[in-house]
């Protein structure tokens, strides 16, 4: 058995002006340091003891990681961190207003491009100043693998290899794993873990700050979960 805590960054600067953010590198709000400090306590009220940490390369989930394992007297702990586990990237929208696109394109459209499980939102020009591929961190990257905007399930079809590849053999050693990253790389990955349908996983919402800790079998199956905010 191994125990598997998701969770999404604290609330970031664009969360709290209500942006479309994606692939920027937006940082954590007051709350949302707050928000990581107080889930590392809930950690530690816990007892898990984690052996490997894993993260995306945007500083609101690397922060909350960080603040969580702090608070939890384990920021010792390997970490690896991947694209992989990056926020779906928002392509055109990152950047604008979630209200005025709502009012600019009609709320329905909005609500398609955010929970729908395969309509792209509007794509990012190749030649545009916030491409990812003019991004440094993204250099070792095969220029085709970097989206221009993502659905779920393009962000489903980039996180599932790096689960397959680095974090599901860790568990099946039996290891304690933590994942910080965000609302649609998490939503993409429970999806997997619990075997959600495209319909269902509409409704699916991740909240910012709150671990999440899935109880995880030897044939990789779960056979528990816990909001550790509701314990
Ligand atoms: O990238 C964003 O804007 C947020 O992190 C998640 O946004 P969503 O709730 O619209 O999916």
């Amino acid at each position: 058995m191994a125990k598997l805590c998701l969770i999404r960054h604290g609330q970031s600067e664009w969360n709290l002006a209500n942006k479309f953010t994606g692939w920027v590198d937006v940082d954590l709000s007051e709350t949302g340091v707050q928000q990581a400090q107080h889930a590392g306590e809930l950690i530690a009220q816990s007892g898990i003891q984690f052996d490997q940490a894993y993260t995306s390369v945007l500083k609101r989930a690397i922060k909350t990681l960080h603040y969580a394992l702090e608070a939890s007297d384990q920021l010792w702990i390997p970490e690896m961190k991947s694209w992989r586990l990056n926020e779906r990237h928002y392509g055109d929208l990152q950047g604008k207003n979630k209200e005025k696109a709502a009012e600019k394109f009609g709320a329905d459209q909005v609500h398609i491009w955010r929970r729908s499980y395969d309509v792209l939102p509007p794509l990012l020009a190749a030649d545009d100043e916030g491409s990812a591929t003019k991004d440094r961190r993204y250099a070792d990257l095969d220029p085709r693998a970097i989206p221009a905007g993502e659905n779920l399930k393009t962000t489903l079809e980039r996180v599932i290899p790096f689960w397959q590849d680095q974090i599901a053999p860790k568990l099946l050693d039996g290891k304690n794993v933590i994942i910080a990253a965000h609302g649609n790389s998490l939503r993409a990955l429970t999806k997997y873990l619990e075997n959600i349908s495209d319909a269902d996983i509409m409704d699916v919402e991740i909240a910012t700050g709150d671990p999440i800790v899935y109880d995880i079998d030897k044939d990789l199956n779960v056979i528990n979960k816990v909001k550790l905010d509701e314990q």
